[in-house]
């Protein structure tokens, strides 16, 4: 009965089309997985249902045979029964919660896990297209899931079976009063079916609000320095507060639905309760039946109703479960990119070609490259400039195969770019993007997180070569220094020569740094070019930059012209035409930079 009620993409089977993501039947698998387990407690839950009715058969029997006829042995033969039952009753029910727990985790685990795998197996401009916020609530949608399968609305259905056997032993101690409960248990059924319905049509409507009222507050919380330090907070509240009061508008109708029909079951059950009473009494007044009998059946009846109203109670977390399994299952469905492939495929060469290549974020829109030729390297220190917008992004991250281009082809070396994975071109191409992000936690350890098979000698290296070392030596505890969460206690020019530290070492034959002199001070940036020139020694070393020392010390230059094009030309002829000065003056030319030796262990 589960599978009927539970949302449909649970219990679904993985699409088999082709072209589908390998995530999309991740919720069945979790299921099917879970499956047995639920099973297991399903079983496990009739003998719960029929200890469940013993408190009643006791007290029938107290009534009937110890009562009337001063019988205390068979009291004390009851008492020892119905505690020995009551001991095994809560080792079954512990069972059952380790189960559904057991189960719950299983879903999880597994939900989880794809979410987290498709997440970051997707394009780069399929990521653009979701603020973070949003990924951080598919996560949350994974509990609500988890708790609808293995929580209260699974107890409820697992013991349904206990009405049934309260009927039947209503049936045998107090037949009379068996109608009232049957008829109720009708009444109670309907009003179960009827408030579902009533409580998933709204309940949309209040998820969704309350959905955008939470990506609100994580933007504000994310955007809190940025609110802080422009004294924006009126006008952010007042947004805020707009956004909370639909929320609850919406979420206190609802809930004074929910309400309302909680307390109507609750007086019903007491109703219920004075008829069963008044029928019994008539009953055993007539002497259809025992007093013993009148009192069981009370208690019997309630059991009877329980589950049913159980089910009632929890139609709420099943709306929102079958919302969230709605969005998980689309989310999951959407395509990923694809998986490395089973050749180990020689390094090429830091050669980069663009064919005919055009580009644009969407369809229809005004391409950002159109037509574009290039050839780049093997090695050398290739610049590309150009104003604000004109695409220098775009360009790397077509060239690091983060975009596919619209037309034509990319290629490294003899291969086309597009027929790797993101794990095989990051070992050819890296990329350092304009905004670094570091993860919290002591520093070496993330170091060595994201430089796998490196050793420290060599991570020591990089962090020379990237300037890093400096600064981290000089932190009280080094290496071993606690980074907070996002690099808070680096400045972001540390971050930037850390994130450089990592690039180096992952020996790609094209290196890409977006604009990596951005934060760093006069001498950090002459640091830096002289170790850009000598890394561009053996490896094609592609730079995004404004920075006129590093363009007059370029191999090439790329301009980037913002209407589409490209024009390549010598540091010599371009800085004139670009900067408005005389001429280029590279840093090699009687500059008193030292050279920067690349240690052997990463070149
Ligand atoms: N994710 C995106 N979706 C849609 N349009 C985008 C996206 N990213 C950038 N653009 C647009 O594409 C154009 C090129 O952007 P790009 O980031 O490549 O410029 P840029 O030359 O690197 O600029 P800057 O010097 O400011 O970093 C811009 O007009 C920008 O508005």
């Amino acid at each position: 009965m589960l599978k009927f009620l539970l949302p449909k993409q649970l219990v679904a089977q993985a699409p088999t089309e082709p072209g589908a993501s390998m995530y999309a039947g991740a919720l069945g698998e979790a299921f099917s997985a879970a499956y047995p387990l639920i099973r297991s407690a399903a079983w496990g839950s009739i003998p719960i249902s029929l200890f469940g009715l013993l408190p009643s058969i006791f007290l029938l029997q107290v009534y009937d045979r110890v009562i009337y006829r001063s019988g205390t042995s068979t009291l004390y033969v009851l008492v020892c029964g119905i505690l020995t039952f009551l001991v095994i009753e809560f080792w079954l029910r512990t069972r059952r919660s380790r189960l559904l727990r057991d189960a719950g985790a299983a879903i999880d685990h597994r939900v989880s896990g794809a979410l987290l795998e498709s997440m970051l197996h997707r394009p780069l401009r399929a990521l653009e297209a979701r603020p973070a916020s949003a990924w951080f609530l598919f996560f949350r949608d994974v509990g609500s899931v988890r708790g609808t399968v293995t929580g209260g609305l699974a107890t409820s259905i697992f013991d349904l079976p206990m009405a049934i056997f309260a009927l039947v032993v209503i049936g045998v101690v107090a037949l009379p009063v068996l109608p009232v409960v049957v008829a109720f248990l009708c009444i109670i059924s309907f009003l179960a079916w009827w408030w579902a319905d009533e409580v998933r049509a709204g309940r949309v409507e209040e998820i969704q609000r309350g959905r955008s009222l939470e990506r609100m507050t994580s933007e504000i919380c994310q955007a809190r320095e940025t609110l802080k330090t422009q004294a924006n907070d009126a006008p952010t509240i007042q947004m805020w507060r707009e956004t909370y009061n639909a929320w609850l508008a919406e979420s206190f109708r609802k809930n004074g639905e929910i309400e309302t029909a909680r307390d109507g079951t609750t007086v019903l059950l007491t109703i219920f309760s004075v008829l069963v009473i008044t029928v019994g009494a008539i009953a055993v007044m007539q002497q259809w039946m025992t007093v013993g009998g009148l009192v069981a059946s009370n208690m019997l009846a309630i059991k009877a109703l329980q589950p049913v109203a159980g089910l009632a109670s929890n139609w709420r977390a099943l709306a929102t479960a079958s919302e969230a399994a709605a969005r998980l299952e689309k989310v999951l469905s959407e395509p990923i990119e694809k998986s490395p492939g089973d050749v180990d495929l020689p390094q090429p060469q830091g050669r980069i070609q663009l064919r005919d290549v055009a580009f644009s974020f969407t369809e229809g829109a005004r391409p950002v490259m159109e037509k574009i030729n290039l050839d780049i390297g093997p090695g050398g220190l290739h610049v590309i400039v150009g104003r604000n917008g004109a695409g220098k992004s775009t360009l790397v991250k077509l060239i690091a195969g983060l975009y596919a281009p619209t037309r034509g082809t990319v290629s490294i070396g003899e291969y086309d770019v597009s027929q790797f994975s993101r794990e095989e071109l990051v070992r050819w191409i890296s990329y350092l993007s304009q905004e670094v992000y570091w993860f919290g936690g002591p520093l070496v350890e993330t170091l060595r997180r994201a430089a796998p098979g490196q050793t420290d000698d060599q991570i020591l290296a990089a962090c020379r070569l990237a300037g890093a070392h400096d600064f981290i030596s000089r932190m009280p505890n080094g290496y071993r220094t606690e980074i907070g969460e996002g690099g808070t206690g680096l400045s972001v020019g540390e971050r930037r020569k850390l994130a450089l530290a990592l690039s180096f070492l992952r020996k790609p034959s094209v290196l890409m740094l977006d604009e990596p002199s951005n934060d760093l001070d006069f001498q950090s940036e002459r640091t830096l070019l002289a170790t850009l020139i000598a890394v561009a020694r053996v490896r094609t070393v592609i730079v995004v930059t404004h920075s006129l020392r590093i363009v007059s010390s370029a191999t090439q230059v790329y301009h980037v012209t913002g209407d589409g094009d490209v024009l390549q030309g010598s540091a010599a002829d371009m800085v004139p035409r670009l900067f408005g000065v005389k001429k280029a003056v590279p840093v090699a030319a009687g500059d008193d930079m030292a050279a920067v030796p690349v240690p052997s262990s990463i070149a």
